[in-house]
């Protein structure tokens, strides 16, 4: 262990993203919160904005531009697509490394961005640093990483599930069709016409519809374990419920395959990846919430000859702050699992 702790910031912990990392890295054994920013609450305390912490982190929140970027060896970046990379332009060449929550770096070129993002790209030099943070699959490149693209909470669910099928060499496989659903807390925490209570609770309903920003993410980064052009469908759809989100995911396969052959393909893939856990059934939200845990079933559907993958994560935490922090650990050098290893809160 060293003798001093690492440093880190959260930039927009207003939020729920940034109230979750808190959440997270006030028990980390490795790091400490130097500082906690909000531009609509700077002054008030971060424990006055979330009860929950009170007692717990007090101190007073600061804007974005009082950060000491000098003394902080990690600053996440909890901000919406577009305000991210105004951050990332001032900070990259500053020694810290960033971790960034938002959009804003995920893609492989700041023309997809502006393309599915439908606004522009005023940092497209920073493209050339990012690495796609997802641990199963790069965890190579995020250790040298000064720029992590965490990745968004429906492509986290969505990669996981599949990335087994599209990365092993499979040879064919066609007609993918994913069909997501989340908890409202995805949406963030402003509240609009969509996030109203009467229009979420007892009600269910798809939207992003063929258009969703998440498909082209998971798309290429399932191009890249295919080393070919995937395209697939992709319907996210509003849950009345806080967090979690489950995946189910269809596909067709040339290759012959039964139920346990497909089992021990996904065994094998992600063999000593602590967060994935490869179940014998159909997880449900309520089995990873609170935690870092991605619950994945494969089932071989022998009637149809398609395989059906369904994931189970909590988006707050395995889709956005548990990902980064995993992101931070491997960053630093530290143990992957370190202040992760939260049992989930059911019921
Ligand atoms: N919610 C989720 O499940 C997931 C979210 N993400 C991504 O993570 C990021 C954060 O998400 P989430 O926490 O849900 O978002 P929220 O909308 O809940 O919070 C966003 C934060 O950014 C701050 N902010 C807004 N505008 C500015 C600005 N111009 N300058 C500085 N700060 C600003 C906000 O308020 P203020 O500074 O005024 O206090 C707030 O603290 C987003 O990019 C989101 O897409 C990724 C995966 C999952
Ligand atoms: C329920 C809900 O509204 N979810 C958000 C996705 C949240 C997320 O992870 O995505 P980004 O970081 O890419 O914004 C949405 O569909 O826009």
């Amino acid at each position: 262990m060293r003798n001093q702790r690492y440093k880190v910031s959260i930039v927009g912990a207003s939020g729920y993203t940034g109230s979750e990392l808190a959440r997270i890295l006030i028990n980390h054994p490795e790091v400490e919160i130097v500082s906690i920013t909000s531009e609509s609450h700077k002054g008030k305390r971060f424990s006055d904005l979330h009860g929950q912490f009170s007692g717990i982190i007090d101190f007073e929140l600061i804007g974005a531009d009082e950060v000491n970027i000098e003394e902080v060896d990690v600053v996440f970046l909890a901000l919406p697509h577009g305000v991210s990379m105004e951050f990332v332009k001032r900070w990259i060449d500053d020694g810290v490394k960033i971790i960034d929550l938002s959009g804003d770096f995920r893609l492989s070129s700041p023309e997809v961005y502006e393309d599915w993002y439908k606004k522009d790209h005023t940092f497209p030099k920073g493209f050339e640093q990012a690495v796609y943070g997802m641990p199963e699959l790069y965890s190579d490149e995020i250790s040298t990483a000064t720029l992590v693209a965490n990745p968004g909470c429906y492509p986290t669910a969505s990669i996981l599930s599949l990335a087994p099928l599209f990365g092993s060499g499979l040879g064919s496989v066609s007609g993918a069709v994913i069909d997501a659903k989340s908890g409202l807390t995805g949406a963030g925490v402003k509240a609009s016409n969509t996030t109203h209570f009467s229009n979420v609770n007892d009600n269910f309903k798809a939207y992003g519809i063929g258009n969703h920003r998440h498909t082209v993410e998971i798309q290429e980064q399932l191009s890249f374990l295919m080393k070919n052009s995937v395209i697939l469908q992709f319907t996210p759809h509003l849950l009345p419920v806080d967090r979690g989100i489950l995946a189910t995911s269809y596909l067709s396969l040339d290759k012959e395959m039964d139920q346990e052959s497909l089992t021990s393909l996904y065994k094998d893939f992600y063999k000593n990846k602590p967060f994935v856990r490869v179940r014998n059934q159909a997880p449900s939200i309520k089995e990873v919430r609170g935690s870092n845990y991605a619950d994945i079933y494969p089932f071989w559907d022998k009637r149809t000859k398609r395989a059906i993958v369904i994931a189970a994560i909590d988006n707050l935490v395995k889709g956005a702050a548990g990902q980064a922090v995993h992101n931070m650990n491997i960053m630093l050098g530290l143990n992957e699992s370190i202040g992760l290893l939260q049992v989930p809160m059911q019921p």
